[in-house]
This record gives C-alpha cells, sequence and structure tokens, in this order.
C-alpha cells in the first residue's frame, strides 16, 4: 500500500519503520521542507533499524491509499487540513492521538477518517526512537454507520501487532481518556514517575468517580472502581514512566491537556456534572503551561467551564 505518515515524531517513526518492513511504500510529511529523512528505531529487544524514507512528495501524497496522522492532538486540524485537498477521495485518513476533540476541529471531508489509539510506547533520544514496550492499537470509526475497513486493521497489525478492530472505537478512546485524564496531569502535581502516584488512592477515586459520571451520560456504562482498576494497572504496568504531559512540561512543549481533562470539562459542563477535582487538575497544569511561556487555553475552549 501506498501511504504517508504526517508527523514523524516518536510514533510516526516506529509506524514507519514498521510498514516499510512489512513492505508498503511509505513516505513522511515533515514540517521542515526536505526530500527524505532517516529513522533510526531502537526495539524492545534491542534489535535496531535504519531505513531512510521519502519525505514531503505531493505526488506520493496525490497517489497515498493511507494517511496515518500521529501528530500531538493540537497539531493535527491545521496540519491535516493543509494537505487534504492534495489527498485522493479513497484515501483513509487514520487519526492516532491521545485525547479527544480533535475530529470536532474538521469540517466534512470526502475521505474516510477514523480514529486510533495506542498503547506502545515510544521515545525520542539523541535521533533515535526507543520502542520501550509494545502495545495494543485500537482502531475504527467515530460514527458506527462506516463501511467496515477492518482489512485496514489487519494490514496494521501484521505490521506493528496488536490491532484491534472496533465497530465504534468510542468506548476505547473513552476508556483511555480516562486513563490519560487521571495519570498524566496528577503527574504534573506530584511530578513523579507513574508508578509513585499509586500512594494517592483517594485522589484517583474522586478523579475517577467524576469521570464515570461524565461517561455514564455519554451512554458508556463506566463503573468508577473499574476505572480506578484500569488506572491502577498502567500505573504498575509504566511504574518508571514519566507521562507524556509531564515530559512535554519538563521540555517546554505544549500539553494535550485541552483534549484530555479539557475535552472532559466541555462534555461535563454540557451535561451540568461537577467535576471539581479534574477541573483544578486542569486549571494547575494550563498555570504550570503559562508559566513555562506556553499558549493559553483556545479561544474556542475559553471559559466554557469557569
Ligand atoms: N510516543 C508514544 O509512546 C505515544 C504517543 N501517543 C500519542 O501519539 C501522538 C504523537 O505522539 P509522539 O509521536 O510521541 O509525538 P512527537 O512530538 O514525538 O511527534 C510529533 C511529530 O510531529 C511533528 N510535527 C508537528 N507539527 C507538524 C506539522 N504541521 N507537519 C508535520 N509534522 C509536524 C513534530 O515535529 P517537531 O519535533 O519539530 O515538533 C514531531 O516530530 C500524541 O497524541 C501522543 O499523545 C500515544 C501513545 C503512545
Ligand atoms: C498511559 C500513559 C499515562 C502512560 O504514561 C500515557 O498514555 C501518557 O503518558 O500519555
Amino acid at each position: 500500500m501506498k501511504i504517508t505518515v504526517l508527523g514523524c515524531g516518536a510514533l510516526g517513526q516506529l509506524w514507519l519503520s514498521a510498514l516499510h518492513r512489512q513492505g508498503h511504500e511509505v513516505q513522511g510529511w515533515l514540517r521542515s521542507a526536505q526530500p527524505s529523512m532517516t529513522v533510526h528505531i531502537t526495539a524492545p529487544d534491542g534489535e535496531r533499524h535504519r531505513h531512510s524514507f521519502p519525505a514531503n512528495d505531493p505526488q506520493w501524497l496525490a497517489n497515498s491509499e493511507l494517511l496515518l496522522v500521529t501528530l500531538k492532538a493540537a497539531q493535527i486540524s491545521s496540519a491535516v487540513l493543509q494537505i487534504q485537498p492534495l489527498l485522493p477521495p479513497h484515501c483513509t485518513i487514520v487519526l492516532m492521538h491521545n485525547g479527544m476533540g480533535v475530529i470536532d476541529e474538521l469540517p466534512p471531508l470526502p475521505q474516510t477518517v477514523l480514529r486510533a489509539i495506542t498503547t506502545h510506547s515510544a521515545w525520542r533520544h539523541q535521533g533515535r526512537v526507543i520502542h520501550v514496550a509494545h502495545g495494543v492499537t485500537h482502531l475504527g470509526p467515530v460514527a458506527c454507520d462506516e463501511n467496515p475497513l477492518s482489512p485496514l486493521a489487519d494490514l496494521l497489525h501484521e505490521a506493528l501487532p496488536e490491532v484491534a478492530w472496533h465497530n465504534d472505537i468510542l468506548p476505547a478512546c473513552w476508556n483511555k481518556l480516562a486513563i490519560n485524564c487521571v495519570i498524566n496531569p496528577l503527574s504534573i502535581k506530584y511530578d513523579c514517575p507513574n508508578g509513585e502516584l499509586l500512594q494517592y488512592s483517594g485522589e484517583i477515586t474522586t478523579l475517577c468517580e467524576e469521570i464515570a459520571a461524565v461517561m455514564n451520560r455519554e451512554g458508556l456504562h463506566a463503573d468508577a472502581r473499574q476505572l480506578q482498576q484500569s488506572v491502577t494497572h498502567v500505573m504498575q504496568n509504566s511504574a518508571a514512566n514519566y507521562s507524556s504531559m509531564l515530559q512535554d512540561i519538563r521540555t517546554g512543549r505544549r500539553t494535550e491537556i485541552d483534549y484530555i481533562t479539557g475535552y472532559l470539562l466541555r462534555k461535563a459542563v454540557g451535561y451540568g456534572i461537577p467535576v471539581p477535582a479534574n477541573r483544578e487538575l486542569y486549571q494547575r497544569v494550563k498555570t504550570k503551561e503559562s508559566a513555562d511561556g506556553h499558549p493559553k487555553i483556545s479561544a474556542s475552549l475559553s471559559g466554557a467551564w469557569q
């Protein structure tokens, strides 16, 4: 398959390399104007892969059957809208990111748009991508009436397993959102790796109760105790890791809080559900972002839950 990967950071390079090794024709789409890029991956078992890829070829884009978008949530809508007119109508666009709400920023497009979330873990270090741990990628449409594209899940699964197809991806997105709503901002509040958050179980219970209340109004049948179990499980499995949000704060980058807790707060306001513990964490992260010189919350979000 002819594929363009938009956003060639940690996750994007992982997919570029994996899809190439599976025999697909893959190019990267970069912010900087350059005709090629080199990817170095260190796999979880220590095996190393190095390969050069074409980049930014508009003709390649015009023939792409898949646009895999692996940008940070706030970067997606403007970047996709910039190149979308060059895509053929039969190209499938897959948005693979943490958080929710990006899809609402996009107008209806002629291309099919799918959502993906992943629990793979990768980070960039000295020009390399370290694939820290394998995970599961969940893929599917945000509205159940799309034509099933489960063969795409099979294709992605062959490149970088596990990939699971969902006829409705929203429950999987909400479960991941819930985990990120708890771990990411708490890791900033306590400035610690994920495992150290296990000691704040009372606070985690309150956060999960608020999140479950919003999820239930979304029709997801969430149970606060089960959510807390999932959160605890992720904290234990990633005990030594620093959350992506804490890494963003430490490296002076904009966080994804507006698409994680921010999304939850917007939904909570819409349903009239009080979520004070989550709001307190949201404001804490925004204050930290502003203190570090990051852009304040975007106009479309401002004041909605204050
Ligand atoms: N890494 C991981 O293990 C996981 C990541 N995720 C999610 O996946 C998404 C991507 O994460 P990750 O790969 O870590 O993020 P990165 O920041 O490593 O990658 C994003 C890449 O996109 C580039 N970029 C930014 N704007 C543009 C643009 N307009 N056009 C082209 N390229 C652009 C960035 O360039 P530059 O470096 O110059 O800014 C960067 O290389 C996030 O939502 C994250 O939360 C989810 C699970 C695991
Ligand atoms: C699940 C978690 C919290 C793992 O660190 C994550 O997805 C992140 O850091 O963004």
